[in-house]
């Protein structure tokens, strides 16, 4: 895809705003089990190295820590969040509001999370906290290096991996966040840093 195929979008700000041209035209659709999918979308920004840029020189990035089990542990990444949306940076705004056009689901909070190099990762989870409903839609967009998302059922199996490149979305729908789990696996080779920004919504928060 190159950004001469891509129709511009008409914005309100004067910065420039990332396009998302035939966006949804490569989509590629799996369905993992009756109740849930996964879609990737290749190519889905134009501009995600010029928003990568921005995101790792302007986000507010954190170093978390936590409970696990009994001790303290150091999130292997930095985070960044932006629980009301209309404090994000413009791009980003811009982005949710195409998602959310898209999909139906009013994306109005996000989180970010940078993976500095090959150490840092998200170990196995689903994002219940964000996702109390019984089917909900969380897409997640990649910036910077690839690197492997993997799903599996929750009860254990085969997992399946994506290799998601800058630009790329990724959306779990369905029951992906109960009945499947997903991961960044920390990797051998050095890679360099990735940036994931994943789509919240204050509608999915609240069950149904
Ligand atoms: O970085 C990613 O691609 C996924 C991150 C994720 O699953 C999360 O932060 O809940
Ligand atoms: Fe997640």
């Amino acid at each position: 895809m190159t950004d001469v195929a891509l129709p511009l979008f008409a914005d309100d700000n004067e910065t420039a705003a990332p396009r998302v041209g035939q966006a949804f035209q490569h989509a590629h659709r799996l369905r993992l089990d009756e109740h849930s999918w996964i879609e990737q979308v290749p190519g889905w920004l134009s501009g995600a190295a010029d928003l990568f840029e921005e995101l790792l020189e302007t986000s507010g990035w954190t170093q978390r820590r936590r409970w696990m089990y009994t001790r303290m542990v150091t999130e292997p990444r930095l985070t960044a969040e932006y629980r009301d949306l209309s404090t994000a940076p413009v791009k980003l705004r811009d982005v949710a509001r195409r998602l959310t056009e898209h999909y139906g689901v009013l994306y109005d909070r996000l989180w970010l999370n940078l993976y500095r190099d090959h150490h840092d990762s998200t170990g196995w989870h689903g994002d219940g906290a964000s996702t109390r409903r019984r089917e909900c839609v969380v897409p997640v967009l990649s910036l910077g290096a690839a690197r492997p998302f993997l799903i599996r059922p929750t009860g254990g199996g085969p997992s399946m991996r994506f290799r998601p490149s800058s630009g790329d979305l990724i959306v779990m729908g369905g029951r992906c966040q109960s009945d499947w789990r997903h991961c960044v696996p920390k990797q051998n080779a050095l890679v360099g840093p990735r940036i994931s920004v994943n789509f919240a919504a204050s509608s999915q928060y609240v069950p149904d």
